[in-house]
This record gives C-alpha cells, sequence and structure tokens, in this order.
C-alpha cells in the first residue's frame, strides 16, 4: 500500500489519504534535512544526552546524518475506519456490525524473497539478543552487510549495561539504527531475548517480549518520521525476516500471531515478512 504525507503534521484526513508517491528529485535536486545532526546519534553514551541519559531503559531514535537517495516510500497509514454497514430496513444494525471504535491491528504481508533486497528507507526488522552479538543466522548478514550498524547495536547493548551478562533490561525494547553502506536502509533491531544460542530465552519468554519490542519500534520510526520535513528522509516501507523463527527456535506462525495483534492508533503500520523459501 502506498502512502503520502501530505504535510509534516498531518491532520485529520490527511493522515488517511493514500496517495502514490513520486515525491523523489533526481540527486541533483536533493536537499539536506535544514538542520544536518552530524551527530551520529545512534551512539548511546558518547554523543546523544538522550540516549545517554536513558541508554538503559528507554530506545531513541536516531537522526540519519546527511540526506542521501530517496526514493518512493509506502509509509503505511491509517486505512478510513469503514463506515457502518448500514441494513436496509434495519435502522439500528446489529454491534457485531457497527463498531464505532473497531481496534486497529497491524498488518504482516507475507512474501517471498530476500529481505535485503529492499529500497532506500525502508526498515529492515530482526530479532535481537541484549548480548551485542549478530553472530548468526540473518543477523550474521546483517553483521557483514552493516558494519558501522552493527557496531551501534553492540555498543547500545554495552551502554545499556547488558553485556557481559549483567541483567539486561533492553528485552521488550528495540532500536532503530541507520545503516551506514549508502543502502538508506535502517535496520530494525528487536530485542526479543536477552540472550542467545543454548541460553536463549524460552519461546513464551521471547513471544512475550516480541510484541513491546515491535510496538517501541514503531513508536521510534513514527518519532523520526514526524520530525523529519523533507519527505525524501522519512522511513516509507518495514520489512522483516520471519522473526525468532530460526536460531530462536519459536515457529513463524506464533511470531507473526503476536504482531497481528498490536494495536496501532495513529498510524496503522503495514510489514511485510520477506521468507527465502
Ligand atoms: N536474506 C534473508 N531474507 C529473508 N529471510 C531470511 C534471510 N536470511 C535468513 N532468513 C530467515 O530469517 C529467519 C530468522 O532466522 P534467524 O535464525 O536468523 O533469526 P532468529 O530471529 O530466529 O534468531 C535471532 C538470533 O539469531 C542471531 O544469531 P546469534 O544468536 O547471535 O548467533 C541473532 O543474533 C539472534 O540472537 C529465518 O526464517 C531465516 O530463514
Amino acid at each position: 500500500m502506498l502512502g503520502k504525507r501530505t504535510s509534516d503534521s498531518p491532520s485529520g484526513q490527511q493522515m488517511f489519504k493514500q496517495t502514490k508517491l513520486s515525491f523523489a528529485p533526481p540527486p541533483s535536486q536533493r536537499k539536506k534535512e535544514p538542520k544536518p545532526d552530524i551527530k551520529p546519534a545512534l551512539r548511546p553514551g558518547i554523543q546523544n544526552d538522550k540516549v545517554d541519559k536513558n541508554a538503559s531503559t528507554a530506545s531513541k531514535e536516531p537522526e540519519r546524518t546527511v540526506a542521501g537517495p530517496s526514493s518512493n516510500t509506502n509509509l503505511i497509514k491509517n486505512t478510513p475506519i469503514p463506515k457502518p454497514i448500514s441494513t436496509s430496513g434495519n435502522p439500528t444494525p446489529s454491534p457485531a456490525i457497527v463498531n464505532p471504535n473497531p481496534k486497529r491491528t497491524l498488518r504482516v504481508v507475507e512474501k517471498a524473497g530476500d529481505l535485503f533486497d529492499a529500497p532506500p528507507n525502508t526498515v529492515l526488522i530482526h530479532a535481537c539478543n541484549t548480548q551485542g552479538s549478530w553472530g548468526g543466522g540473518i543477523a550474521l548478514a546483517f553483521k557483514q552487510r552493516y558494519r558501522e550498524a552493527y557496531k551501534m547495536y553492540r555498543m547500545y547493548c554495552q551502554a545499556s549495561g547488558t553485556f557481559a551478562s549483567r541483567d539486561g533490561d533492553l528485552v521488550g525494547k528495540a532500536r532503530l539504527i541507520a545503516a551506514d553502506n549508502g543502502t538508506q536502509h535502517w535496520i530494525g533491531c528487536l530485542f526479543t531475548s536477552k540472550r542467545h544460542g543454548r541460553a536463549r530465552d524460552s519461546p513464551g519468554a521471547i513471544l512475550a517480549a516480541t510484541g513491546p519490542a515491535m510496538q517501541d519500534l514503531l513508536k521510534q520510526i513514527a518519532r523520526y518520521n514526524k520530525r523529519t520535513t523533507r519527505p525524501e528522509n522519512r522511513i516509507g516501507e518495514l520489512r522483516m525476516c520471519r522473526i525468532n523463527s530460526g536460531l530462536f527456535g519459536v515457529p513463524w506462525e506464533r511470531s507473526k500471531a503476536v504482531l497481528e495483534g498490536i494495536e496501532v492508533d495513529e498510524v496503522v503500520i503495514e510489514v511485510t515478512a520477506y521468507s527465502l523459501d
């Protein structure tokens, strides 16, 4: 689904407007954000006061430091609340049909394909431990592709006091990291297990952490997009692998069910889960 934000602070109907994007200017005309933050705000404990103060408990979304190549984006906005179904001859439809306040939940769309084959401004989401290790599975592929992002992730884990087996409070949280390799991708780290390998959390604990972690990530993305004035810099699409289903050993359908139960309010987000099979 394609959507375009029509102003920095869309309101009312604008939030629900679905249009195909075509705002990407040619490279020569691309402008940087008016106040480019030259600080890599992803370095907790070092350059971002907010992150520094809250590194162990909160996730602060980063600033992308340079306005890079743009692309069509397809941030998923709220779908309009369906109008009540009017049944002729029945002026008072059954409450089962008319829900004045329908719950809106995350949509999970599944596709076959390589997660990394994604356009700019896409968040690539994967499940992480809180120990600072991207040692296997798709995490290792992330590490090989996004070296600096891996360092940021590792540093964040260390700054959060979870390194070296100390108690981690990152479980159930997330970290949004700007990719460093020219792809204009973002990395969405969902901390769904404290440890990894044989010491990973139980499937129940991983599932319990998955919902809050995803919600935390969605908040970070929404905050980033809200404060980013240039549409070409906004995050447009969310993609994930079948999180938790490999080395973490949790059947994908169970994680998917958790994700689909996440309530979303202001902005309804759709996430596409890619798998190679
Ligand atoms: N290019 C690609 N495109 C699309 N899907 C791809 C793909 N490549 C692989 N997949 C699939 O992606 C799913 C997740 O499977 P994974 O085993 O990776 O992740 P997980 O979430 O179960 O576990 C997390 C822990 O694994 C790591 O390694 P370490 O513990 O550090 O060693 C972390 O650090 C964590 O701790 C499986 O369906 C794979 O088929």
